[in-house]
């Protein structure tokens, strides 16, 4: 297999360099996931400038925030993102994938078969895993607001030593409400990406970390930027 020269122009055109070795096996990612696209609607970023710009480009920020061997579980999987390309960008960690819609998992798990990656799929919710599983880190993308993460781990901190979310510009809203409703009085937040979505100068992409209160701030190789 070779490099599609769409592929490595959308990468281009984004500025991202990545290994061609890792950058044939996102391309193998995202062509399986588009020709299981045809039977079940698994995403609308069809097109080698939407995988790059906007799925690419999270994960390649919220790659580099894991340390080796963490245990992640991607909340909400989907279509995959962030967790399977988390998977190839980073094959010293361990990456578990939830998906509460039994088809979409039965497709995610046919996803990282063709893939080979030893990524085991749970078709579940992944706030009901979080009780007999323990995950350093929950990542997730879309899947639901800040308040709605704080209530569904809040029975299972012990199991979990913080969350990273993707979220996009309206996080502030979104802690504000999580504020508002209490939800988030025994955690610490902070913002450890920040990065542009190209889709105007404002419009910005952010990584929240959430842990608990008195427990030391989880490892992440993020520069300080207060949330
Ligand atoms: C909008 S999609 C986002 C998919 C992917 N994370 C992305 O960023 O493109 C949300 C997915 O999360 C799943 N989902 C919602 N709540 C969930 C939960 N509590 N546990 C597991 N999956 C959940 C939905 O079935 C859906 O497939």
């Amino acid at each position: 297999m070779s490099l599609d020269p769409d592929f490595a122009a959308a990468l281009a055109a984004h500025s991202m360099e990545i290994d061609e070795d890792i950058a044939l096996r996102l391309q193998q990612y995202a062509q399986t996931l588009w020709k299981l696209n045809e039977t079940i609607n698994l995403t609308r970023h069809t097109t080698w400038d939407l995988f790059v710009g906007r799925d690419l480009r999270d994960c390649l920020q919220l790659a580099p925030l894991l340390h080796e061997g963490e245990e992640a579980l991607d909340l909400g999987s989907g279509n995959g993102v962030p967790g399977i390309p988390l998977a190839i960008l980073r094959p010293d960690i361990e990456v578990a994938l939830a998906e509460s819609v039994a088809k979409r998992a039965k497709v995610l798990g046919e996803i990282v078969t063709e893939l080979g990656l030893p990524v085991p799929v749970y078709a579940a919710r992944g706030e009901d895993l979080l009780e007999d599983f323990r995950f350093s880190s929950v990542v997730s993308r879309a899947v639901g607001s800040i308040t709605k993460f704080c209530r569904w781990v809040e029975p299972n901190w012990s199991n979990v030593d913080r969350l990273l979310l993707i979220k996009g510009p309206k996080w502030v809203e979104e802690r504000g409400e999580a504020r508002h409703l209490g939800v988030m009085s025994n955690l610490q937040i902070r913002r450890v990406a920040e990065y542009p979505l190209g889709d105007d100068a404002e419009s910005v992409g952010v990584i929240l970390q959430i842990w608990p209160k008195g427990r030391p701030e989880p490892n992440s190789s993020s520069p300080e930027i207060s949330a």
